[in-house]
This record gives C-alpha cells, sequence and structure tokens, in this order.
C-alpha cells in the first residue's frame, strides 16, 4: 500500500505569529480528517521551532524547504540537516523548481542535498518537472528522466518521496489535466527501483480540484503552495474525498 502524504508548502510565508494565528485555525478540523493520509507542513526555518513547540503530540509533521549537503562548516546562511532533525523536522523539500530557477539549485546539488538529508534520518520531497516552453517543445518526459537519472544517483527510493511539479502549473491557477498528471507520474514510476514510492502531485491544488487529482491511481498526495496558507482551505485539501 502506497502512502498517501498532503504537504503544504508555506514558501516564503508566515511570521512566527501568522504560524499560531493558521495552528489556531487548523487544528481544531483535523478531527474529522481520516486517518489513511499523512499531513506534512513545509515552513521557513524561522517557523520550524514554533511548529515543533505546538505540534507535539499532533498527526501533523514538520518539513523543511531546503538543506546544505555539509554535516557543518564555514557555509554563511546555510543549514545543515542534523539542525533541522533537531528542532523536530522529518521531511525536506529538495530542488524544487524555485530553487532551480533562482538559487543556482543543479541536479548535482539536488544530488547532493538528498544523500545529506537521508543520512541524517530526514525524507526527502524531491521536486522534478518541466517548463511551458520544455512541454511546447515536447520535451516533458526528457526533461523528467533527466533530472531522475542525475538526481537519483546513489539514492535510497526507500526514504524518498517525489513530487511531480510541471513549473507552468505553479502558482498560475493552471492546474495539470489531473489525467495527464496522473500519465507522467506514471512515467516516473515505471523509473524508479521502488515501485511503491509516493508520488505527489503539485502546481495550482486547490480544495475545487483535489478530489478529482486524489482519484487518480498514479497520485499519492499532493505539494501545496499558496492553498496550503489558508487553515480553512487547508483543512478541506487534508479532507479529500475519493
Ligand atoms: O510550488 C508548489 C508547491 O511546492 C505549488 O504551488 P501552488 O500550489 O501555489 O501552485
Amino acid at each position: 500500500m502506497r502512502k498517501v502524504i498532503i504537504a503544504g508548502n508555506w514558501k516564503m510565508f508566515k511570521t512566527r505569529a501568522e504560524t499560531l494565528e493558521f495552528l489556531q485555525g487548523f487544528l481544531p478540523q483535523l478531527d474529522t480528517t481520516p486517518d489513511d493520509r499523512d499531513i506534512v507542513l513545509c515552513a521557513p526555518f524561522t517557523d520550524l521551532g514554533t511548529l515543533s513547540r505546538n505540534l507535539h503530540g499532533s498527526r501533523i509533521q514538520i518539513g523543511a524547504q531546503n538543506v546544505h549537503w555539509a554535516e557543518s562548516g564555514a557555509f554563511t546562511g546555510e543549514i545543515s540537516a542534523l539542525m533541522l532533525v533537531e528542532v523536530g523536522v522529518r521531511y525536506v523539500v529538495i530542488g524544487h523548481s524555485e530553487r532551480r530557477q533562482f538559487f543556482g539549485e543543479t541536479d548535482e546539488t539536488v544530488n547532493l542535498r538528498l544523500k545529506a538529508a537521508q543520512k541524517a534520518g530526514l525524507i526527502p520531497i524531491l521536486c522534478v518537472g518541466e517548463s511551458k516552453q520544455q512541454r511546447d517543445a515536447g520535451e516533458t518526459e526528457a526533461i523528467i528522466f533527466k533530472q531522475l537519472e542525475h538526481d537519483l544517483i546513489d539514492v535510497d527510493q526507500e526514504h524518498l518521496i517525489i513530487a511531480y511539479e510541471p513549473i507552468w502549473a505553479i502558482g498560475t491557477g493552471d492546474t495539470c489535466a489531473s489525467a495527464e498528471a496522473n500519465r507522467v507520474i506514471g512515467l516516473i514510476r515505471s523509473k524508479l527501483s521502488n515501485p511503491d514510492m509516493t508520488i505527489q502531485y503539485g502546481g495550482s491544488v486547490k480544495p475545487d480540484n483535489i478530489n478529482e487529482i486524489m482519484a487518480q491511481s498514479e497520485i499519492d498526495g499532493a505539494l501545496v503552495g499558496g492553498a496550503s496558507l489558508d487553515p480553512q482551505d487547508f483543512a478541506k485539501l487534508v479532507n479529500y474525498k475519493v
């Protein structure tokens, strides 16, 4: 049985006060959430301690949005996997398209981060996906296969989640048709040594399309940006019905 994970990626949103306000609105709505799904919140570094203190004993697990590959060292501004583990983090997003696009992330550094995260006991959420230009040029499969081939060198596929996030669907409201997301995720699965890996879809997932997305046979969850910021919307997402 593949594990279903609904994860919020807060990106660079929410101060500590806003995080507490979110929890106040969201937590009471978890009472009716079926336990066949895991829930993860991937927050900015400065919110991780707040989440950890306030989610003790809760079913929500905590994720970060990046991690450096070295265990420690003179890397001003970076955070190590051990530092994340120490504040109660269990998951970490690696290779998000925003990091590949704006911060020089390459398949080589993604691979280093994946291995360092796993070594410390974190479960990476590896993001892959094509741009609009690549899709229009018919390169979707080639781009994703290339990402997987390089990113996964010597990576443990038993302790890994993949998120298929077509770049053109992120933050645009232009969701990938669920059948197409299902097709691409099926192709991703065919390249893996662990066929039971949880593979999420990400890109404009909202309360009004989550049921259709989760009804797809290959899709094991969602990585949600914008709609995870609102406690009512995120509650609707984790309470999806198929
Ligand atoms: O990038 C995403 C999640 O990592 C998706 O963002 P949106 O849900 O805002 O499109």
